[in-house]
């Protein structure tokens, strides 16, 4: 699978351009509350190898990917290194591991912190997103290196959405304010991918609680542009998430013959 001799080097740089080294951060310091209770939810299993493994895996499966830092549940770091150095990886990829914060945000900025120089690409992927296609991660990147300082991955949304006022008393009813227009609205995945220099400064300026990393950017006033996202890119985030990407894996297997 990620050193599939047959699969061209992805993705190329332009005639004459030298590719720019890209590194992904990969938060994975999150608790799962919402997949229920258990171990973070990224060393959960997902086929039998932890969901942490497949989101490396994908990252490192894009050949244009040299550098993954894994930003691990605090008390987890020991046991991420030993689940990186007891899975088949890609052995042109370096991996670095360190303690995660207690907000999404504050992972990303101290996997940030512990990039070294040399990589000006820098993609940021949800560990709890285990099965993004190598395609989707190669799009992004490829946007990036054609100058979009900040790119994600985006999905037109299948259901009406509703603008609500918060309900009066819990339990009350939200009244209905309003119904966006949802040919506008995109639901956006990882890996967002960013000219390095422009996420650092994001992180170093934006102090908002944000879900995700391209809203800071937005607030830096720079450009974010969408590639197509991927149906398989979905988040593992309830417990029917996790049967979801369990059918997927059985699905991809039983394609690839094993
Ligand atoms: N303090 C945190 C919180 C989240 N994350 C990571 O951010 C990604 C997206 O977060 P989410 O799916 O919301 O994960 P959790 O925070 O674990 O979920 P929950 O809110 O249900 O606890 C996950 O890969 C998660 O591990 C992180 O690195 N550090
Ligand atoms: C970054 C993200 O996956 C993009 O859709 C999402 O915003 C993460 O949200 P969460 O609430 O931390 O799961």
């Amino acid at each position: 699978m990620s050193d599939d001799p047959l699969r061209p080097p992805s993705p190329t740089p332009a005639p004459g351009r030298p590719a720019a080294r890209t590194a992904a951060v990969i938060p994975a310091a999150g608790r799962g509350v919402r997949l229920g209770p258990g171990a973070p939810k990224a060393l959960r299993s997902l086929g039998g190898t932890p969901m942490l493994i497949h989101a490396v895996r994908a990252m490192a499966d894009s050949r244009a990917v040299s550098l993954v830092v894994v930003v691990a549940p605090p008390e987890g770091t020991a046991e991420v290194k030993s689940l990186l150095d007891a899975h088949a990886l890609p052995e042109r990829t370096d991996f670095l591991v360190v303690p995660g914060g207690d907000s999404r945000q504050a992972s990303v900025r101290l996997g940030l912190d512990a990039l070294p120089p040399g990589y000006d690409i820098v993609l940021v992927h949800d560990a709890a997103r285990p099965l993004v296609p190598v395609d989707t991660v190669d799009a992004v990147i490829e946007a990036v290196r054609d100058g979009a300082p900040a790119v994600v991955p985006a999905l037109p949304l299948a259901d009406t959405v509703k603008q609500v006022r918060p309900a009066a008393a819990p339990g009350d009813p939200e009244p209905v304010v309003a119904t966006p227009d949802r040919s506008l609205l995109r639901a956006v995945q990882t890996p967002q991918g960013f000219d390095r220099a422009t996420l650092e400064l994001a992180h170093a300026t934006v102090e908002d609680d944000v879900t995700d990393d391209a809203s800071m950017v937005e607030q830096l006033g720079r450009t974010v542009v969408t590639v197509p996202g991927h149906e398989e890119a979905f988040k593992v985030t309830r417990p029917l998430d996790l049967v979801l990407a369990e059918a997927v894996l059985a699905r991809r297997r039983l394609n690839d013959g094993f």
